[in-house]
């Protein structure tokens, strides 16, 4: 997989060159490249942003900028891409999002910043690719570079080879459409606090019992949505008993 980040600050995405992700790009699981959006400006103030149309707080960023940007980035590279801008406007960026991400051989992730990037650019690429307005929360941060270091984490430990251990990744959270349960290692017992005992009686089917009433309690009580968006046939009868 092809990732391309356009930002104004290619800094903020150096964590991709570290650990787990820079292993990946290291044994050629993942090609990522970072470019800097002023790098297409022309003026001597390298101006990427504007004031809104309509008034209003803030600054919005350019499109003229934003297309010769991405004119270029996407030319550099044959494989069909997906165009992936962060914002807190964006549909929910889900477990989902991210299988669906690993699929793609190439995403191209545009950080906004200000009060986001004009919407003609995501208007002008939607008719003739894949583009997503994607949020990653009900917050908003000062702009799209972390969100995509979280999506592109997200993703890239889904692609076989890039996690030691594949069944990690068929174990998550939200796999099942549940929170995961609780984790414990050694020692047995920790300031007072003793491991549950069944996962120390070698009972797998008591201990996956176990696990599985954990992960229904915790969703339950953490999130009620995840219960409810459960398929009819996904809880048994001793779900149901819990
Ligand atoms: N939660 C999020 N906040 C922001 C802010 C900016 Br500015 C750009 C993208 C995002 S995604």
């Amino acid at each position: 997989m092809r990732i391309d980040v356009v930002t104004i600050f290619p800094g903020y995405l150096a964590p991709l060159r570290e650990a787990l992700l820079g292993r990946a790009v290291g044994t050629g699981l993942l090609d990522i490249a970072v470019h800097d959006l002023r790098d297409w400006t022309h003026d001597v103030h390298q101006a990427v942003d504007d004031a809104p149309y309509g008034g209003g707080p803030g600054m919005v960023m350019r499109p003229h900028v934003w297309g010769e940007a991405l004119d270029d980035v996407l030319a550099a590279d044959p494989r069909p891409a997906r165009l992936v801008v962060p914002t807190p406007a964006g549909r929910p960026f889900t477990q989902a999002a991210a299988h669906a991400y690993a699929a793609q051989e190439r995403l191209v992730f545009a950080c906004g910043r200000y009060e986001g990037i004009d919407q003609r650019v995501v208007d002008h690429y939607a008719a003739s690719m894949p583009v997503d307005e994607i949020s990653i929360g009900d917050y908003v941060l000062v702009g799209g570079e972390v969100a995509v270091l979280v999506v592109v984490e997200a993703v890239a430990r889904l692609l076989p080879g890039v996690l030691g251990n594949p069944r990690s990744a068929a174990e998550d959270s939200f796999s099942d459409g549940l929170l995961e349960g609780p984790a414990y290692t050694r020692p047995e017992v920790w300031r007072g606090h003793a491991v549950p005992e069944v996962l120390r009686s070698g009972n797998h089917g008591a201990i996956a019992r176990w696990r599985r009433d954990r992960a229904l309690e915790r969703t339950a009580e953490r999130r009620p949505d995840l219960i409810a968006a459960l398929p009819p046939d996904a809880l048994d009868e001793a779900d149901r008993a819990l």
